[in-house]
């Protein structure tokens, strides 16, 4: 079935359409989703905001963003639009870890975004700067604590992890120059182990080509343990045509491609905004279908769901803003997009409860 306006028909996204929300579920301010955002450095306060921005846009109603607690990111993030919610994240100590609790922050968060715009200890900026890097390095194990206790208090909510999250789970220790980071090093990758054991139903890594060659021979090296089907990962590998499937220590299973033309111009950003159409999608996956069994096939549909919709958005751009389109000119065309590829979803009257409901009494 395919509703008033969309113009693209794949299987994938009609079988993902009756998992979204409808009409009469939008009472509750909150109930199209509040996205959380672990994003951003000062050095990267574009791609902090590019995934709450693509959220707002795809219709979610909340975006909270909980940011290393550095003033001119935490004001520039402010700035892009009174619609995001910019806290900061606390010092991490690790005396105090009931700070790092994912209930100090929840607010019935539906989705989160982890990665974008972090940076890395490999920065140049870092060389020579231990105050700016112990400062980077404190960030990243507040978030990771905050996430590993998102996912063992087993509230399945999606994570997509991109960019800079990538890199810390890839990141080797000969790339770190310092041996005074070693130990943070371990701490990460430790933290990386249990993230992804206990996440691998919810976690969607999404590499471009680049990192793709890094997470193969992480993978490849069996330092996380997706040695079988049972706990392989979801993953994207974004390009000209977008791949979805299963990661596991043999490398990557494909069982789905978004081959729609996007954009032409490759302008920086764009994989930071797919995060957030994902996130969005992946949180409605879960947040409004409560009493269904929710299997990881049912997230690669979604993944589709929102590459297609971002291709959409890029390609819209471009024959409105052609060379000149950069990642905000995108973001404004999600709406259209995601109307080209789910039509008016929201007003169907039949959801994955209901279709389930029904063959149960039909049987
Ligand atoms: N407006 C904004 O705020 C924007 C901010 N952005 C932010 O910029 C940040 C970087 O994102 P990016 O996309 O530029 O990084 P990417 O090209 O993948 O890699 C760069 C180089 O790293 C090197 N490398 C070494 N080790 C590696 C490893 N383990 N894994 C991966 N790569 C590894 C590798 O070198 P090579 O392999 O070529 O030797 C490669 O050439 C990120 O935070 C992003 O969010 C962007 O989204 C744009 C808009
Ligand atoms: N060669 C390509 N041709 C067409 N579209 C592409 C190509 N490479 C990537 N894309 C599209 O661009 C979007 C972002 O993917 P990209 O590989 O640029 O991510 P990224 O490097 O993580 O982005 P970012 O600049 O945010 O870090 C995706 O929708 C992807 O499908």
């Amino acid at each position: 079935m395919t509703y008033k306006g969309a113009i693209i028909q794949h299987p994938a996204i009609q079988k993902f359409i009756p998992y979204l929300p409808l009409k009469s579920q939008m009472v509750i301010k909150g109930a199209m989703g509040r996205h959380l955002s672990l994003t951003g450095s000062p050095r990267f306060p574009g791609a902090a905001t590019f995934p709450a921005m693509s959220a707002l846009q795809m219709g979610v109603d909340l975006t909270y963003l909980l940011l290393p607690p550095e003033q001119n990111l935490l004001l520039l993030s402010r700035m892009k639009s009174s619609d995001l919610m910019v806290s900061s994240l606390p010092l991490y100590d690790e005396k105090n870890k009931s700070k790092f609790e994912f209930k100090n922050y929840s607010n019935n968060i539906t989705c989160i975004v982890f990665g974008p715009g972090l940076s890395r200890i490999t920065d140049l900026s870092y060389k020579n700067n231990s105050e700016a890097r112990n400062f980077y390095k404190n960030s990243v194990l507040a978030q990771l604590n905050i996430l590993l206790s998102s996912l063992e208090q087993n509230n399945k909510i999606p994570i997509v992890i991109d960019a800079d999250g990538l890199f810390l789970i890839t990141q080797t220790k000969e790339q770190i120059e310092n041996d005074e980071d070693h130990p943070w090093f371990d701490k990460v990758r430790s933290l990386f182990k249990q993230i992804l054991k206990n996440g691998n139903d919810r976690i969607i890594l999404t590499p471009n080509l680049n990192e793709y060659k890094y997470l193969e021979s992480t993978i490849k090296n069996k330092i996380y343990d997706i040695s079988d089907s049972q706990n392989a990962l979801m993953c994207l590998i974004k390009g000209r045509t977008d791949k979805i499937g299963f990661l596991t220590d043999d490398g990557f299973n494909q069982v789905l491609e978004c081959d729609i033309d996007g954009g032409l111009k490759r302008c920086g950003g764009l994989g930071d905004c797919l995060t957030g159409c994902i996130s969005t999608l992946l949180g409605w996956l879960e947040s409004t279908n409560k009493s269904a069994k929710i299997t990881k096939h049912d997230y690669l549909n979604g993944v589709f769901t929102g590459c297609s919709i971002m291709k959409l958005a890029g390609k819209r751009a471009f024959e409105e803003k052609g060379i000149s389109c950069v990642a905000e000119d995108v973001i404004a065309k999600i709406p259209q997009a995601r109307e080209e590829a789910l039509g008016d979803f929201i007003n169907r009257t039949e959801n994955i409860n209901d279709t389930s409901t029904d063959k149960i009494t039909k049987q």
